[in-house]
C-alpha cells in the first residue's frame, strides 16, 4: 500500500532504502551561542526516488545535504546511505564509499575552466583509475546522450549557463552513483534553462532507478520531485508529493 503523501517514514523494507535518517541533530557553537542548524530530523528516501528539500535561507537544507554525504559529523542520530552507517566509516572508507555511491552537482557547477568539455566530465573515472581510452568512451556516451556532442572540445567558458550544468549532470554520472546530491543546482540558471535541468533530474530518476537528492529554495522546481521535505529552523515540518507529473521520457 502506498504511504500517505505526507509520510516521511515508509513500510520499505530496509534493503530498498537509499536513505535512513533517524533523530539527526547538527549543532553549531558560536561563541556562546547554539545554533540548531538540524533539530531531529527524520525521514526515508526509496531506491530510485527524486526528493527535494526546501526551505528558506537558513532553515538547515545545505547542513543536511552535508550530513547525507558524510561531509562533517553529526552531533547526534544515525544516517544509513545504502545501508551503511556513515558514522561508522573513517575517513579513508568515506571517501572511497562517496566515490563509489555518490554524485555530486553544485549551482555553481564546479567545471574545471582550463579543461574542455570531455575532460571536465572525465574526472570522476581519473580517481577511480580508469585507463584514458575507456574515460573518454564513457564522457562521449554521456555527453551524446545529454546534447552536448557538438562541446566535447569546448571550455566551460564556451559554454552557456544551462549546458554547463548539463556538463555538471554528465560529471556526476559518469562513475555511474547510485545517489546523486545536488545543492541548488538551478541557482546560476535563467527559469527556462532551470526548467530544463529538472525535466533531465526527473528522467535521469525515472530511467536509471538512481536516487536524486536536491536541495532547492524554489517551491516551484521542487514540484518536479516525487517528495519534497520542507525544512524550517533545522525541522522537517512537512512532506508532500510533487505535482509536476509531465511524462518527461516522452521527450
Ligand atoms: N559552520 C557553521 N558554523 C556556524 N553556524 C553555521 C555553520 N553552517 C551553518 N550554520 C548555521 O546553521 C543554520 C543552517 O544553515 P544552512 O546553511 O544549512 O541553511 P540553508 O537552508 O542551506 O541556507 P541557504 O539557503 O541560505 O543556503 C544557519 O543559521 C547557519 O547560519
Amino acid at each position: 500500500m502506498e504511504p500517505p503523501a505526507g509520510a516521511a517514514y515508509t513500510d520499505t523494507p530496509a534493503a530498498d532504502l537509499a536513505l535512513q535518517v533517524r533523530s539527526l541533530y547538527r549543532y553549531y557553537q558560536t561563541g556562546t551561542t547554539v545554533v540548531r542548524a538540524l533539530d531531529g530530523v527524520s525521514f526515508d528516501v526509496k531506491v530510485g526516488e527524486f526528493c527535494a528539500i526546501v526551505g528558506t535561507s537558513g532553515s538547515g537544507k545545505s547542513t543536511l545535504l552535508n550530513q547525507l554525504a558524510g561531509l562533517e559529523p553529526a552531533t547526534a542520530g544515525i544516517v544509513r546511505v545504502f545501508n551503511r552507517d556513515i558514522a561508522a566509516l573513517n575517513e579513508r572508507e568515506l571517501v572511497e564509499f562517496r566515490l563509489q555511491n555518490i554524485g555530486f552537482i553544485f549551482q555553481s557547477f564546479n567545471l574545471i575552466k582550463s579543461l574542455t568539455a570531455l575532460e571536465n566530465v572525465c574526472l570522476p573515472l581519473v580517481f577511480k583509475g580508469v585507463n584514458p581510452s575507456l574515460r573518454k568512451k564513457a564522457a562521449t556516451v554521456l555527453l551524446q546522450q545529454l546534447g552536448l556532442q557538438n562541446h566535447a572540445g569546448h571550455l566551460p567558458t564556451q559554454l552557456s549557463g544551462g549546458q554547463q550544468q548539463r556538463l555538471g549532470i554528465a560529471r556526476a554520472l559518469i562513475a555511474n552513483p547510485r545517489i546523486i546530491y545536488a545543492d541548488e543546482p538551478t541557482g546560476n540558471l535563467d527559469s527556462k534553462s532551470a526548467q530544463e535541468t529538472l525535466k533531465l533530474l526527473k528522467k535521469i530518476a525515472a530511467a536509471g532507478n538512481k536516487t536524486i537528492i536536491m536541495v532547492t529554495h524554489d517551491e516551484h522546481l521542487a514540484q518536479y520531485a516525487d517528495r519534497i521535505f520542507k525544512i524550517s529552523d533545522g525541522k522537517l515540518v512537512a512532506v508532500s508529493r510533487g505535482t509536476i507529473s509531465d511524462n518527461v521520457n516522452k521527450q
